[in-house]
């Protein structure tokens, strides 16, 4: 996943890197094809059983991520002394090392914790 060869500054955050889903002018593959044709990057897999919920899954991540960050303030929870850790864990999926625990804070209640 974090391969120099695969993707351009692969230990940024840099979500930008998904964002048109043209190709590159040079005619290199876009890291955000997910087609099944770029072989870096197929989170719904490739073929005749590829996901068939691929586009609603993506309409649906853009529409809950959107509500969760217009109707929350996100407090790191306890044990990661407030700040969040990135460190990869064992296993192909990538998974967080030091589990991500994170409190909401709703906005619209005027008696929540401003802390
Ligand atoms: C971010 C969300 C999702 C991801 C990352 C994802 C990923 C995948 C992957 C990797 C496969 C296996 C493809 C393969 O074997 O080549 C798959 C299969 C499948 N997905 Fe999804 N999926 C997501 C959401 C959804 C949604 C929302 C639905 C339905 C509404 C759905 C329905 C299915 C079905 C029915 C299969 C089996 C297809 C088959 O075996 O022919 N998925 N998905």
């Amino acid at each position: 996943m974090r391969d120099p060869e695969l993707w351009d500054y692969p230990d940024d955050f840099r979500p930008g890197r998904f964002l048109s889903p043209e190709e590159k002018a040079d005619g290199e593959m876009n890291q955000n094809e997910t087609r099944g044709q770029n072989f870096q990057y197929v989170p719904f897999g490739s073929g005749r059983r590829r996901c068939p919920g691929s586009n609603l899954a993506t309409i649906l991540l853009n529409t809950s991520i959107a509500a969760m960050v217009q109707c929350f303030d996100w407090k790191v929870g306890d044990g990661n002394e407030g700040k969040v850790n990135m460190q990869v864990g064992a296993g192909m999926s990538l998974p967080m090392a030091h589990p991500l625990i994170l409190l909401p804070v709703d906005h619209f209640n005027p008696f929540a914790s401003s802390t």
